[in-house]
């Protein structure tokens, strides 16, 4: 696979890594799509209100059995944002069974992934554990999986952008990240044209991957479902924008207020000479726009109070820097993956930049106009 070397420190990391991404996304596709029964665009509620469904559950049952495949049940510890209590409950049969359909039929087609299935299909108490083992809670020593199933899963069930996220952390620092986008086009700029967003083109999405110190990211193409497009897979090298104007500049921001502060945002925005209006996107998309490009600046300013999960960023962040960019809390320090499930000691918010100059400019600005904020 092109940017992975098998003798690389992580090479078989990322290899198994991006496969099971792979295998991910075209589970989620199938069911954004549709073409899965039973009732796939069941939408639970959480204790917190946020969204889950069968592909969030799906998504993390068939990467956790992976992992322990791959590299043995007793040396992976997963860090996830699932758990299955829902599922166990005797009210959720139908549910679980969706859950565990889904999870075989994808299983079925591990070969084009070159990954190898199981012998028979999983049964319902295999599908539960594969998805109540990952409850790590990683911290700063020894090897820790970091798996978002679905984020962004309010876009995944508007039938627009979301990730499948899983990354690796060693000794509390990110070393490993897979981002797959199956809505966002391989092909460049388009996610700053609307009308293009709409149209069927997306729908070829991508998967972008890196390992830490490399100093390269990675982009290839969704293997298709239907086999259009089989394993190994060419990739290319992708890079953050050499804009550094504000002028020029594309800030990406959150599409929902209640997960940043737009008000505050724009307020930054004006101050360093942003000119263009914000692209609002759910998901870690707006890492993978920053690591190929697409866009100069991400900028999440959350709720006080509210503490942001590792795995919402973990794989976009060394996406990001691995491509060139520069990726800190609003005080400027690096983000802490060593503190367990939490970014501990965040300073505000999030921003990721292309380059230096714009980071400077946009801490700068945090800087000078916190006193007026009332995040
Ligand atoms: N209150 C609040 N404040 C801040 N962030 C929150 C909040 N609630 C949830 N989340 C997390 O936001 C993840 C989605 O982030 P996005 O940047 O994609 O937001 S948005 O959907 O575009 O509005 C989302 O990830 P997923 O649950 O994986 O979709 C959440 O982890
Ligand atoms: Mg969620
Ligand atoms: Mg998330
Ligand atoms: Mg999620």
């Amino acid at each position: 696979m092109e940017g992975v070397d098998s003798n690389h420190m992580y090479g078989k990391e990322l290899e198994v890594g991006v496969r099971v991404v792979q295998m991910a996304c075209s589970l989620c596709q199938k069911l954004q799509k549709g073409s899965v029964r039973p009732s796939p665009e069941q939408v639970i509620s959480k204790d917190d209100d946020s969204p889950v469904t069968v592909a969030d559950w799906s998504v993390q049952a068939m990467i956790s059995w992976m992992l322990s495949e791959s590299f043995g049940r007793e040396n992976v510890s997963v860090v996830a944002e699932e758990d299955a209590q829902t599922l166990s409950y005797n009210t959720s049969t139908s549910l679980l069974a969706s859950v565990v359909a889904t999870v075989n039929e994808t299983l079925a087609m591990s070969a084009r992934f070159g990954l190898k299935g199981p012998a028979t299909p999983l049964g319902g108490s295999e599908v539960l554990d594969a998805i109540s083992r990952c409850n790590s809670t990683g911290g700063p020593v020894g090897r820790h999986w970091v798996l978002d199933p679905v984020d962004g899963t309010l876009g995944f069930v508007r039938g627009d952008q979301y990730v499948v996220a899983l990354a690796l952390i060693e000794n509390g620092q990110v070393v490993v990240g897979v981002l797959g986008c199956p809505n966002y086009s391989i092909k460049k700029k388009l996610v700053n044209d609307s009308s293009v967003l709409q149209s069927d083109l997306w729908q070829e999405g991508c998967v972008m991957y890196t390992s830490k110190g490399s100093g390269q990211s990675w982009m290839q193409q969704l293997v298709q479902g239907d086999g259009s497009l089989e394993w190994p897979n060419s990739a290319s090298i992708i890079r953050v924008s050499s804009i550094d104007n504000p002028v020029m500049a594309t800030f990406c921001e959150p599409v929902e207020k209640a997960n940043s502060n737009h008000s505050y945002s724009a307020g930054i925005a004006h101050r360093v000479g942003l000119r263009k209006q914000p692209l609002r996107v759910y998901s870690m998309v707006k890492y993978a726009a920053i690591a190929r490009g697409d866009a100069e600046i991400y900028m999440k300013f959350a709720k006080a109070g509210y503490k942001e999960k590792i795995w919402d960023h973990a794989a976009g962040v060394v996406i990001v820097e691995e491509a060139g960019g520069v990726v800190t809390d609003a005080g400027g320090r690096p983000l802490d993956f060593s503190k367990g499930v939490y970014l501990e000691g965040l300073d505000r918010g999030i921003v990721a930049c292309s380059g230096v100059n714009l980071h400077e400019k946009i801490i700068g600005a945090v800087y000078a106009s916190w006193d007026s904020s009332d995040l």
